[in-house]
């Protein structure tokens, strides 16, 4: 059996041979700390902890080297230290831009463990590797693919022949379809910028070019370099990336390492979307994996509603996907409760190393489950990350609501007579606030727990 995946580069489904099975390396765009992650954010982090998860069993846990950075140069982070600093905060506007990345990573950890992701070997922050983004940089402008001009130092994309090859585009299309900026110390509107001068009070490095600060792109190439070398195996992030952030991670690696390829696959996944359109800062229309944990959505069933869908697809965040999978888990997590974990069943790595085909993994699952075969319903649901111990937010107990179902039929025709419906209210009200939906009809009373359900709410009312 053979692990197979999707590369953009060649866009074609290809059997992935690593360049050392003794250690296999990834490398997944992180995100800029600046704010909570929302939704979206989590959807690559949750790809790769299934693809790391799915190579460290084939390879083993000590083959596999997964780095995940943290873009921690930005305006935003810097927005939030002036503004904080001019509302009296104590320490320097320094110590206040690391508070904020620190901040905002420690949020980081804590919503990405609990979907159940886990840490990757490695999570550089880029002000660590400013002395290597400076030497990658030097090295282009020596080998003429880049040029110093008024304290900036930008890539000429003319030079590099292959630009455009993973999004399989010309120099010219690109240009078109992009909002590149003209400036007066580019050479040419497509270059892209590796250094740029810093404001006297903005955090600020000394370089040969003056105090300033490194370019996104050049961020990736170098961390990647420094962890992972000039050459590695997967590399990975939504697809909003490829273009210009991935193209331009590769023409810097390529033409500073003297290298045909920076990864031997680029794996990129769809967008989850709201309403047709990406989830994203900018267009507002976000929700952050805190405010649906804060709910009481356990992040098992995020995962798991993330994971019902291919990679490669757009999906959508809805409120039934998520009670379908409380409803499937409680059930899953009742079967498998005194269970020994089994032996990874092979349908599951085979499902999983098609091009990662988590839905399907997910569907044998079911079968399992229906079965009765809670032995390789655990082995194969920890593959995915699902039924651990350690994902918290989810309440096990199994309750019966049967008796509160009978209650409220009481009370209901106990009202039907006097007319007051007071009690009714009381109890639905109390059931609704404990995540459960009440569905009532003439035929009688039905109970439903949903996503956020929290028996311990009930605790003393039956
Ligand atoms: N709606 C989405 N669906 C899937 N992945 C997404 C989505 N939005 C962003 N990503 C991915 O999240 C990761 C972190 O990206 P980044 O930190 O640049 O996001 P951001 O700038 O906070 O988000 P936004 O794109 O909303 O402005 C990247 O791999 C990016 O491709
Ligand atoms: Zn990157």
């Amino acid at each position: 059996m053979h692990l197979h995946l999707t590369n953009s580069k060649s866009r074609r489904k290809e059997r992935f041979e690593p360049i050392d099975p003794t250690n296999v390396r990834l490398y997944l765009c992180g995100p800029t700390v600046y704010d909570r992650a929302h939704l979206g954010n989590a959807r690559p982090v949750l790809v790769f902890d299934v693809l790391y998860r799915l190579l460290t069993h084939i390879y083993g846990d000590d083959h596999v080297t997964y780095v995940r950075n943290f873009t921690d140069v930005d305006d935003k982070i810097n927005a939030t230290a002036l503004a904080r600093k001019e509302a009296g905060a104590a320490g320097s506007l320094e110590d206040l831009v690391h508070e904020r990345s620190n901040e905002t990573i420690g949020w980081y950890h804590a919503d990405m463990d609990a979907l159940g992701a886990l840490r990757p070997n490695h999570e550089p922050r880029a002000t660590q590797y400013v002395t290597q983004m400076v030497e990658m940089t030097q090295i282009l402008i020596d080998k003429g693919f880049a040029y110093a001009k008024d304290g900036h130092v930008l890539f000429r994309v003319r030079e590099y022949d292959r630009y455009g090859a993973l999004s399989g585009r010309s120099v010219d299309d690109m240009i078109a379809g992009a909002r590149v900026e003209v400036a007066p110390f580019k050479e040419d509107p497509m270059d892209f910028v590796l250094w740029k001068p810093s404001d006297d009070e903005l955090p600020g490095w000394d370089s040969p070019w003056g105090r300033g600060r490194p370019g996104w792109h050049i961020e990736c190439s170098a961390m990647a370099k420094a962890l992972l070398g000039d050459e590695f195996d997967i590399h990975g992030g939504g697809n909003d990336l490829t273009f210009p952030h991935h193209e331009n991670e590769i023409a810097q690696s390529c033409c500073a390492n003297d290298t045909d390829r920076m990864a031997q696959v680029w794996l990129h996944n769809e967008m989850l979307q709201v309403e047709g359109k990406k989830m994203s800062k900018s267009l507002g229309n976000f929700f952050t994996v805190r405010d649906l944990l804060d709910k009481g959505v356990p992040g098992e069933v995020i995962r798991f509603v993330m994971l019902s869908t291919h990679y490669r697809k757009p999906m959508d965040w809805t409120e039934k996907k998520a009670e379908e999978a409380a409803t499937t888990l409680r059930k899953w997590r009742a079967i498998t409760q005194d269970t020994d974990t089994g032996p990874i069943p092979e349908a599951i790595i085979a499902t999983l190393s098609d091009d990662l085909n988590t839905a399907g993994a997910l569907a044998e699952l079911h079968r399992f489950a229906a079965a009765g075969d809670a032995g390789s319903l655990k082995a194969g649901a920890s593959v995915l990350g699902l039924l651990d111990d350690t994902l918290g937010g989810w309440d096990i107990v199994q309750v019966d609501l049967s008796s509160f179902a009978d209650q409220l039929s009481e009370v209901r025709a106990k009202a039907m007579e006097t007319k007051d419906f007071s009690e009714v209210d009381k109890l639905k009200q109390a059931l609704t606030d404990a995540g459960v939906e009440v569905r009532m009809s003439k035929d009688g009373v039905e109970l439903v727990p949903g996503a956020g359900f929290d028996a311990s709410k009930l605790e003393g009312m039956a």
